[in-house]
């Protein structure tokens, strides 16, 4: 092993030139040591600057929620998906529904199922909301015979697999980080989900063969700042609010490119506010009905100048009509093998309700409903990527997909009401 002081020196650098030459030796090895001492206290400084704004720049909640791929495969794992997926009748669809455990894609899968199409659920049980809540989502749908795999959306390794065991049709792509507020707190899930994560989906999609026809949420978020309502599918959509909005028109665009170049059949839906039972708890509607049960005070955000707040909340029944709809019309895409041999369709519809309530009368509902006055705490729009109002022109919808929603805000609330009193008991136990 070489030691330091067998290091010829550098030529010239710390030439002693009258110097006797044990001591120039002596100079050259000091040099040395103490360069090296250098380099090596200048390594650790930077080990320790990087450890510690590396973990200060990971969010907590990204580490904190759970993203984890359960173990799977095996014949008894494979023997259930198959059943899971397997149509029941005349021209049903085999559909991979990932976001299975959430609000609409429990619903959406029931739905399916109901009508004898094939449902394999996808799901990765984060803890963005209380996931005992996605738990219960999933017995419910066991108990109908649609399993949810346990995976993310970005485990292609996974997704593969599952299109190794089936063909499916067509997938519902409904896993999102959903949430307007939230993406202040913790904008590298949206990035994770909505956009890397629509990114692996596609990229299987495309390679598979034959390819699915994928139909996707994407959110009334994206006509952020626009002030001409009712907001209609050939209006702008470049002045996002939030990061949330900013990455749903981002999924619009990564569509467009994936139809484009691969001959994906694509179809996005822009969700406006969904509501109901079995919802999300990090919306307003569910955190208010607990709140008011609890007698706490519950913000009631207001616009400048006294200007209303309002919102196209639009009931889960019709939004999973909308889901149906959109499928059954979805044409077959036209690629194999990744490569497209003509063009594929390409759509994007609103889904809302088309008529916008203040969020001070959807207050009032909830009293009513819940025989409880509110403690309202009324208070300035926050600048946290809240919008105004929202308010769906939905012509486009009704024409091709024959949608029509028929539930109002009262008598959605009243259905939400009534499953929110029996699944948490009358504020006995209540959400988290
Ligand atoms: O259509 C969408 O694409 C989005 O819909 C939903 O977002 P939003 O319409 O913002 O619903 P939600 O948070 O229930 O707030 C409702 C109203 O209450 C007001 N609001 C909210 C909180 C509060 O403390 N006070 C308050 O007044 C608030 O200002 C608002 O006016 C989904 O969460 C989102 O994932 C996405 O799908």
């Amino acid at each position: 092993m070489m030691h330091i002081d067998d290091n010829p020196s550098t030529p010239g650098k710390f030439k002693m030139e009258k110097s006797p030459y044990h001591r120039q030796r002596l100079y050259s090895s000091l040099a040395k040591l103490t360069f090296w001492s250098f380099v090596f206290i200048v390594l650790i400084f930077m080990f320790l600057f990087r450890s510690s704004s590396s973990s200060s720049k990971v969010p907590s909640d990204l580490s904190r929620r759970s993203l984890r791929t359960s173990s799977y495969g095996g014949p008894v794992w494979e023997k259930r998906v198959k059943a899971s997926a397997k149509i029941r009748s005349k021209n049903g669809l085999s559909v991979l529904v990932t976001g299975a455990a959430g609000f609409v894609g429990t619903h959406v899968s029931a739905a399916l199922k109901r009508r004898g199409d094939g449902v394999l659920g996808l799901d990765n049980f984060n803890d963005y909301y209380d996931p005992s809540l996605k738990r219960a989502r999933q017995a419910l749908l066991e108990r109908t015979g649609v399993h949810i795999v346990e995976g993310d959306i970005n485990d292609v390794t996974l997704l593969k697999k599952l299109f190794d065991i089936v063909a499916f049709t067509h997938v519902m792509h409904l896993a999102a980080q959903a949430g307007v507020r939230y993406a202040m707190e913790n904008p590298s899930s949206y990035v994770h989900s909505n956009i890397a994560g629509l990114v692996s989906v596609l990229e299987v999609c495309k390679s598979v063969n034959p390819q699915p026809a994928i139909v996707w949420a994407s959110s009334s978020s994206v006509y952020g700042l626009n002030t001409k309502v009712p907001f209609s599918e050939r209006d702008r959509t470049d002045q996002p609010a939030s990061l949330y909005a900013a990455t749903k028109k981002a999924g619009e665009g990564i569509a467009h490119t994936y139809n484009h170049i691969y001959g994906l059949s694509l179809t996005g839906l822009r969700f406006f506010t969904v509501y109901g039972p079995w919802g999300r708890p990090d919306m307003a509607y569910f955190f208010f009905t607990r709140d008011i049960l609890k007698g706490k005070s519950i913000p009631i955000f207001q616009a400048p100048n006294h200007g209303t707040v309002a919102r196209d909340f639009t009931y889960v029944d019709d939004i999973v009509k909308g889901c149906l709809a959109a499928l059954d019309t979805a044409e077959k895409s036209t690629g194999s093998g990744g490569k497209k041999s003509g063009p594929a369709q390409l759509r994007i519809y609103n889904l809302g309700n088309t008529s916008p309530v203040p969020v001070s009368d959807l207050v009032s509902i909830l009293e009513r409903l819940l025989k409880v006055k509110a403690k309202r705490l009324v208070m300035k729009l926050p600048r946290n990527g809240d919008v105004q109002f929202t308010h769906a022109n939905i012509s486009l919808a009704q024409r091709e997909l024959g949608y029509k929603p028929t539930t109002d805000l009262q008598t959605g609330l009243k259905k939400f009401v009534r499953w929110y009193l029996s699944y948490y008991g009358n504020g006995k136990k209540s959400a988290q």
